[in-house]
């Protein structure tokens, strides 16, 4: 502070010598623009401008550079952003701050205590905010993701009505299933058939934009029939990498009106997304009550009959939110857990042996799988879409704005304005929290054995025993059972009042279609396939293709 006051004065008297000595107008100003950028360098040695120094912070404080902050490495590390916030909480901690121009101080913490406290104890404290609405809302507009209170409140209780067992019950054995069969019958004309391998991630993509049309919204968008990319895909995963972008530089504004044609390709994205919102809100508009009548009421319905307290409805900008929102939330989401995680159980032989195992001895060839059965009788499958979704959580990170001052549960003071951030990728991997093995793909970890009274880990052990009774007159798992964590140590569905609304819909389509396509197709990595990392987007979408070779294990009935 003494050093800042001293340089402040020497300016003065420097400026006032300047004037003295006659010299011109240009000298006189670049000498005060000068001795000026060598003020805000000495008030602003290592963090952004604008923000406050807080001392108190000590080993807290990551260093940044002048003036910057620690926008730098935000940028250079875009596609490995991940890793260094990993890095970094190796390094200074669970509780960590630096500093970004224009967003003043940015609290990162990861742990279990944290979360529990910003998600759920004091939840009215830690909002979306105006920076989540700054960067989003030409593509999310005020949908449940952007919004807050009251707002975020009516979206949410009106979207609850929908994702209920009852929902999740019909779409096990109908739309979840029938797709399923039809991207079997897509592996096998575009791989088996051709002798040539599929990529993964753009087939799973394809099927839950399929699954997820239909079931949300009534929009055929037949992606599984055409090949090559989809208009409203391409569409949609140029405005995630948009957001993403956005969220990590505070000056994308400028940026954006400085790269030719960036503009323009955004608004040429966004207007291909509310095509197809108006043409899904019009056709619904426009059904007769036959038409309404042979159908199931689905999430439109319910918010195109939405009323709310005052009488209003919804107008058509909010109902166009909706349905953004609601894609954002349904579709890369699941196609990406399905992505990971055949990467990780094709690249790992014990996981694909234990995993056909399990659906051989409690299916045995049927492909009768009703929603009890994948909700209780297959934990080692539950057991490998979980831990892909700890170690490749696909909501990889995540914002909020600090409404008013508080004390973190560490006795970290924060203020109002300050920002918290968190991811869910790196919480998956903290060692502190899951143990030294953190960053292996282990589904042992999530099952315990029965007899133990479900608290003991059971990691690698497997029973033998198959004969109690099972429910589908099939064999009974031998993985023991399946142990769900405390949501605010596995938050990769989020935690508290905003807990992911798809959990259990997501758990059911991700399983329901490894089962299938594991009792119909045999896959295979190809061999040049690469580790996968992961591209810089909304969500953790795969840099590369996941290139496998695909076979039909019962030629005649996957026709
Ligand atoms: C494995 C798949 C999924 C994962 C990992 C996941 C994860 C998440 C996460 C982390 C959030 C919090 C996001 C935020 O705060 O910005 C979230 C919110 C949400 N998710 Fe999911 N999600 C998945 C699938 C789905 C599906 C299939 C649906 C719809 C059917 C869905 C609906 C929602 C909704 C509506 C919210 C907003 C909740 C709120 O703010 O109140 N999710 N999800």
């Amino acid at each position: 502070m003494v050093f800042v006051e001293t340089a402040l004065s020497v300016k003065d008297s420097l400026l006032a010598h300047l004037r003295k000595s006659k010299r011109s107008n240009s000298e006189i100003a670049i000498a005060t623009a000068t001795v000026f950028a060598i003020g805000l360098l000495l008030k602003y040695p290592d963090r952004a401008i604008g923000s406050d120094s807080r001392p108190e912070l000590g080993k807290k404080r990551v260093k940044g550079w002048p003036l910057v902050g620690n926008l730098p490495e935000m940028i250079w590390n875009g596609d490995t952003m991940l890793e260094m916030m990993l890095h970094n909480f190796e390094k200074y901690g669970d509780v960590h701050a630096m500093t970004i121009p224009t967003r003043g101080r940015l609290f990162l913490v990861n742990n279990p205590e944290m979360m529990e406290h910003i998600l759920k104890t004091r939840f009215d404290n830690y909002i979306k905010g105006y920076i989540f609405q700054d960067f989003s809302s030409d593509v999310l507009g005020q949908g449940i993701f952007a919004s807050d209170q009251e707002q975020w409140r009516s979206h949410r209780k009106t979207a609850s009505n929908i994702f209920t067992a009852k929902f999740c019950r019909q779409v096990v054995r109908g739309a979840f299933k029938t797709s399923a069969i039809d991207l079997c019958d897509v592996m096998i004309k575009e791989g088996e058939q051709r002798n040539k391998p599929v990529d993964l991630q753009q087939l799973f993509l394809k099927l839950t934009l399929d699954v997820f049309g239909k079931m949300t919204f009534g929009i055929d968008f037949q992606a599984l029939k055409h090949e090559g990319s989809h208009e409203f895909g391409d569409a949609f995963d140029y405005c995630m990498a948009l957001i993403d972008e956005r969220g990590v530089n505070p000056f994308f504004r400028l940026f954006e009106r400085l790269t030719p044609g960036k503009n323009q390709r955004s608004r040429e994205a966004i207007a291909i997304l509310d095509k197809y919102a108006d043409k899904a809100i019009e056709a619904r508009r426009n059904e007769t009550k036959e038409e309404m009548a042979s159908r199931e009421r689905d999430l439109l319905d319910h918010f195109i009959n939405y009323v709310a307290e005052d009488g209003t409805i919804l107008n058509p900008q909010e109902l166009r939110d909706v349905f953004v929102n609601f894609m954002m939330a349904g579709r890369d989401t699941t196609a990406l857990t399905l992505t990971w995680q055949f990467y990780y159980i094709l690249s790992q032989p014990r996981v694909l042996k234990n995993i056909l195992k399990e659906i051989q001895i409690v299916l045995n060839g049927s492909e009768d799988i009703s929603y009890e059965l994948l909700m209780n009788e297959l934990p080692y499958v539950k057991s490998v879409m979980h831990e892909t979704l700890r170690l490749a959580a696909i909501v990889p990170k995540n914002v909020k704005e600090v409404v008013d001052d508080d004390i973190l549960p560490d006795g970290t003071s924060i203020r109002k304005g300050d920002l918290i951030g968190f991811s869910n990728w790196c919480m998956g991997r903290n060692r502190r929290v899951w143990g030294e093995d953190a960053a292996i793909f282990v589904p042992e970890r999530w099952l315990v054995d029965e007899e133990k009274d479900g608290h003991e880990q059971n990691r690698g052990a497997i029973h033998t025993n198959t004969n109690s009774t099972p429910m589908h007159g099939q064999g009974k798992s031998p993985f023991g059972k399946f142990k769900m964590e405390s949501q605010f140590k596995f938050n990769s569905f989020n935690a508290g009042p905003r807990l992911c609304l798809g959990q259990t819909f997501a758990t059911l389509e991700a399983m329901l279609t490894t089962v299938l396509l594991l009792q119909r197709l045999e896959f295979q990595l190809v061999p040049e396939q690469e580790a996968p990392t992961y591209r810089s987007a909304v969500t953790l979408i795969m840099k590369n293709p996941l290139l496998v070779m695909v076979k039909s294990l019962h030629r005649e009935e996957a026709r």
